[in-house]
């Protein structure tokens, strides 16, 4: 025995500077409470104006502390976590588990199978032994096209997993390989012929692969194009056509293909090494039975795998995240390994990160903050939440198995299993486990597999799983897991947030709020956390009026905060200020520029107000019976204008759509309500009434700077991506409106 045996297989550190952060708080909370003073002892009387303004301000207020107290919660005691991959191989290497990773698509038109099978073929590259790999691709569209794409990938992988492995490449996705290797010296150092190159910094191994993946790449998009598939392929899948017709319809029946099957002593790579399993799925489908979404697709997935492989560790990415570190299975393995720790380990979550940033971020995805504090704290106050993507579960835990303390994983049980059945014979059993009407009178969504209760799947199933009694781990290591692709408009970037908020209301208002489902399962401080994001909803009134009432109250005369000569000014002013200075300082320490900030304000305003909104909305219409639930699944590709326009931080509005009304209608109401209160505090300069309305006016102006992409969308930008006229005329009505109502 080595002397290491007993050393863990990952550490856990505390965050530093943390009484910097202590100090900050305690500023903050006696700054809240001198508001609070006043808001109470200058409450206007009985049938003075504004009295009701004035209640609701302090309601708010109210609610905002509450907020800022689990914001705070969050932050208190982050955890940072590390590994120590030697001692894993150096222990484990001969019996390490097998891993099935699942990888979901929906739609071959906004998700291109091209980027689909980039992401399956970094997942297939790790460095992890092939023959325990198992890649699943769910197709919730049945698309034959990405079935095509996964059968080219199944012969690239031929040439690409041997050579990722000879030349240690990074990132494994080709795509994204080719293009940071690739690429910039195709341009300056290359010729026109790239075979003819002698002296080539890059050696020629890498160009033939590079055009060998380019060719393929030609071959996908232009099948895409043509939306027919080559005879060939379907010649070699006899029954193909007739699935063409099903899938069109979108009610097709189930369609599991074992593209390469890792047991084979056939399936090997140029190189005579073996490879990955790889299998794909298009689930049944039918009109009459609920999919129940990217949850469904799991499920199937679940089930299939464990005819299949059954490996106790499941990975699950979307499809746009391919992986950007081929070491990351190794890293979760330290985690669930781990011979003190890892049996109480039910999933461990990588961040979301994203490979399509601007410098300023104009619509704040970078999720900087999200993946640098608030997720090391979830994990300081008892794990962190499940994202979705970039997870590694352990197999029970998705079976819907509770922890009990005498626990202990016997990792061999797995790795003995091996199905001796032809691919054929699994094929056809398995596609029983996908049929549509299979979950028909089972726990299966309620409690078993991923939960179907809401919109954020995610979320709702990993804090089952944490009240069961598992522990969650997230690990951030420097070189991140995966990268996935942020929304490149606006009106994407607001739906998406419409669909979490709506999800997490649904969580907060069920039977699965944390503060019941968790109650005395989870530590009341991670029950807190849950609520960042859960009260997303509720948090759309409270602003609406604060970006209302003020500067409505402004345009009419009523002061809402103390005259500038008043000392309780000072109150106000100190904490708008600190926790200004401290998101800014935090936003800048996470990697993010001033620009960055700023846009970030704007979309912190314009989510609250539209996304957050409709959410509550969509919430209280699924309740009333209204609406069925629905998945709007993000776009992964853009125009080339669009792109451009999202490198230059172009604001991109073009469509109307009630969002953009909003947010246009509350620009004009500000700024109308700014000018209004200008005129009459000049009018007025002598009777010092300025100084009763500068906190309001400086609110209302503040709200007119931050606005100004939306003035320029309205009236100054003549392309196509501004605001269009028909937004433009109901916005500059509803203003009008409002100040009108307002002022008599
Ligand atoms: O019916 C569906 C709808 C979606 N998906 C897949 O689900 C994934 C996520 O969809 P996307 O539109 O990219 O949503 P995002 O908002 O980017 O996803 C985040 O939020 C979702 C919950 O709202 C989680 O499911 C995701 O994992 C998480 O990344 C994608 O791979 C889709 O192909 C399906 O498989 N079936
Ligand atoms: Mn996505």
């Amino acid at each position: 025995m080595a002397k290491d045996d007993n050393l863990p297989l990952f550490e856990t550190k505390s965050a530093k500077g943390r009484i910097l952060f202590q100090i900050y708080s305690l500023l903050i909370f006696v700054g809240t409470c001198f508001i609070f003073a006043y808001r109470l002892s200058h409450i206007p009387a009985k049938g003075e104006p504004g009295r009701w303004a004035w209640m609701g301000l302090f309601f708010l207020e109210l609610w905002f502390c509450f907020y800022w107290f689990v914001t705070t919660v969050v932050r208190w005691n982050p955890i940072y976590r590390n590994t120590f991959k030697d001692r894993l191989s150096h222990r484990y290497e001969k019996a390490l588990p097998g891993i099935d990773i699942f990888v979901c698509t929906a739609d071959p038109v906004i998700e291109p199978p091209v980027m689909v099978i980039n992401t399956v073929l970094s997942v297939m590259a790790y460095d992890y032994p092939p023959e325990k790999l198992s890649v699943y691709l769910s197709d919730d569209g049945g698309s034959n096209l990405t079935f095509y794409a996964m059968l080219e990938a199944s012969r690239f992988s031929k040439i690409w997993l041997p050579f990722c492995k000879k030349f240690k490449v990074e990132p494994r996705s080709s795509k994204v390989y080719f293009r940071i290797v690739v690429e910039p010296l195709r341009e300056s150092v290359l010729p026109k012929e790239w075979s003819t190159v002698k002296k080539c910094p890059i050696s020629s191994t890498k160009i033939k692969l590079c055009m060998l993946y380019e060719d393929m790449k030609k071959r996908i998009e232009n099948t895409t194009k043509l939306g027919q598939i080559s005879e060939e392929i379907s010649k070699e899948h006899k029954g193909f056509n007739e699935w063409i017709l099903v899938a069109s319809r979108h009610d097709h029946q189930t369609i599991l293909q074992i593209l390469i099957d890792g047991r084979d002593s056939e399936a090997v790579d140029i190189q005579g090494q073996p490879l990955p399993t790889l299998v794909y799925l298009a689930r049944e489908k039918r009109t009459q039975y609920h999919h129940h979404f990217k949850a469904g697709a799991m499920n199937a997935l679940i089930r299939v795998s464990s005819r299949i492989n059954n490996s106790p560790i499941i990975l699950n990415v979307d499809c746009d995240m391919y992986s950007n570190n081929s070491k990351s299975v190794r890293d979760a393995l330290c985690f669930f390994m781990d011979e003190e720790k890892g049996n109480e380990v039910g999933f461990v979550q990588f961040p979301q990160a994203f490979e399509n940033l601007t410098k300023n971020d104009l619509y704040s995805s970078s999720l900087n903050v999200a993946r640098q504090m608030e997720m090391p704290g979830f994990d300081g106050n008892g794990g962190p939440c499940y994202i979705g993507t970039g997870c590694f579960h352990r197999r029970e835990t998705l079976s819907g198995k509770k922890y009990n303390k005498n626990f202990k994983e016997n990792w061999k049980r797995w790795s003995n299993r091996s199905v001796e059945e032809s691919t054929r014979v699994l094929e056809e059993t398995s596609k029983v486990l996908a049929s549509c009407n299979y979950e028909e009178n089972t726990q299966w969504g309620k409690e078993i597999g991923v939960k179907y209760d809401s919109a954020v799947e995610d979320v709702l199933t990993g804090l089952a799983i944490q009240c069961g009694g598992w522990r969650s781990i997230y690990f951030n290591p420097e070189r991140k897991g995966f990268l996935g692709v942020a929304p490149t408009t606006l009106l994407q970037s607001l739906v998406q947030y419409r669909r979490w908020s709506y999800g997490d209301f649904q969580i907060f208002a069920s039977r699965h709020c944390p503060f019941v489902l968790g109650y005395k399962k989870i530590p009341l401080k991670l029950q807190l956390s849950y609520c960042i994001y859960l009260l997303w909803a509720p948090t759309s009134l409270t602003t609406l009026y604060y970006v209302i009432a003020p500067s409505l109250c402004l345009l009419k005369g009523i002061s809402l905060f103390p005259q500038i000569s008043n000392p309780w000014v000072l109150a106000f002013v100190f904490v708008i200020f600190l926790h200004r200075a401290y998101s800014l300082g935090e936003c800048i320490w996470f990697g993010g520029t001033f620009k960055g900030w700023w846009n970030d304000q704007r979309m912190w305003l314009y989510r609250r107000t539209t996304s957050y909104f409709f959410g509550l909305l969509d919430y209280i219409l699924k309740q009333l019976g209204f609406t069925k639930s629905t998945f709007v699944i993000t776009t992964k590709v853009a125009d080339d204008d669009v792109s451009q326009r999202y490198e230059q931080d172009v604001m991109e509005f073009g469509t109307s759509s009630p969002m953009f009304t909003i947010l246009a209608t509350l620009a004009l109401l500000n700024a109308f309500c700014f000018f209004g209160g200008l005129k009459r505090m000049i009018a007025d300069l002598e009777t010092m009434v300025w100084e009763q309305f500068a906190l309001q006016i400086l609110l209302c102006g503040l709200l007119v700077f931050i606005n100004l992409p939306v003035y320029q969308g309205l009236f100054f930008r003549k392309d196509v991506a501004s605001l269009p006229t028909s937004v433009s005329y109901q916005s500059t009505i509803f203003a009008l409106l409002a100040c009108a109502i307002a002022l008599y």
